[in-house]
């Protein structure tokens, strides 16, 4: 969609990440899944982002890079109930010097329910969800008894 457009109810809030060796499968996975993704609202982190526009042409907000604090706009995004989908493929043979931006991204789309997507076959099954084309509103878990609890 276009960034000037006004997002529509079935239109899904959408995070693209990739780490640097996971880019180009990204970019691949962006392309072809190209017709779903061009009528939603993409946000990527810095590179990521650029790399998708250049191979597809997609509109993309772009946030910060992530060792810069990319990853961790996103999890404020998804803490705001502001994202309802994050693809996020990670790099699973490479350590990261931001790898507590890594684990706190993934781990605050588990707290919130967010659709979470780490690898392109998960990704595919993901976007060809017959939900991406409807007025799905996430929920978000009762944690209340949880938070009782602790304050004891
Ligand atoms: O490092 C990242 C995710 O942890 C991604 O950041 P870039 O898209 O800026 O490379």
């Amino acid at each position: 969609m276009k960034l000037t457009e006004t997002l529509a109810p079935t239109q899904k809030r959408i995070a693209l990440v990739a780490h640097d060796n996971m880019k180009e499968t990204l970019a691949s996975w962006c392309q072809k899944h190209k017709s779903v993704l061009e009528n939603q609202c993409l946000f990527a982190t810095g590179t990521t982002g650029q790399r998708v526009k250049v191979a597809t042409g997609l509109e993309v907000i772009p946030l910060l890079s992530g060792p810069m604090g990319g990853d961790q706009q996103i999890g404020a995004k998804i803490a705001e109930q502001s994202l309802d989908i994050l693809i996020f493929f990670w790099d699973p043979l490479e350590s990261m010097p931001h790898d507590p931006d890594v684990k706190a991204l993934l781990r605050i789309a588990a707290v919130w329910n967010i659709a979470v997507a780490c690898n392109p076959t998960s990704a595919d099954y993901l976007i060809s969800s017959p939900l991406i084309n409807t007025e799905y509103a996430y929920r978000v878990p009762d944690y209340s008894a949880y938070a009782a609890g602790r304050s004891e």
